[in-house]
């Protein structure tokens, strides 16, 4: 049973931050949303972290619009941190590569893709 990171584990953090996961308001989670190429690009990334996920027995809550992907981490189990979000954010971070990380997360996702009438223009 996966336990909730104590004080000094998450005085560790810090370093994840900087790659890009935040906390998400109000709840003991990490958010990062990220910026592919394509939606190939995207597919691919989410195909590797499906897999990753399965091995750990620990799943993303996420989401999907054309290149972009916005990830949320936490344990269900202990409703909030533990060890494995930090495992699995960071092989995301190997599967995303060189991947645009979307900084602002107050910005609707819908928002951060191409809008259609920008791309037929
Ligand atoms: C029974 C099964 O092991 C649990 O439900 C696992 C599955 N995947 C999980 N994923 C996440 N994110 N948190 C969990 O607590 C969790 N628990």
């Amino acid at each position: 049973m996966a336990t909730l990171l104590t004080t000094e584990e998450r005085s560790t953090l810090p370093a994840l931050g900087e790659t890009g996961w935040g906390a998400v308001p109000d709840r003991d989670a990490i958010r990062k949303v990220w910026k592919f190429k394509s939606f190939s690009e995207a597919w691919a990334f989410m195909t590797r972290a499906a897999l990753a996920a399965e091995k750990l027995n620990h799943h993303p809550e996420w989401s999907n619009k054309y290149n972009v992907v916005d990830v949320t981490l936490v344990t269900h189990d202990c409703n909030g941190l533990s060890a494995l979000d930090i495992t699995l954010a960071k092989q995301m971070d190997k599967f995303a590569g060189a991947a645009e990380v979307v900084h602002n997360h107050s910005e609707p996702i819908s928002c951060l893709c191409e809008s259609r009438a920008n791309r037929i223009a």
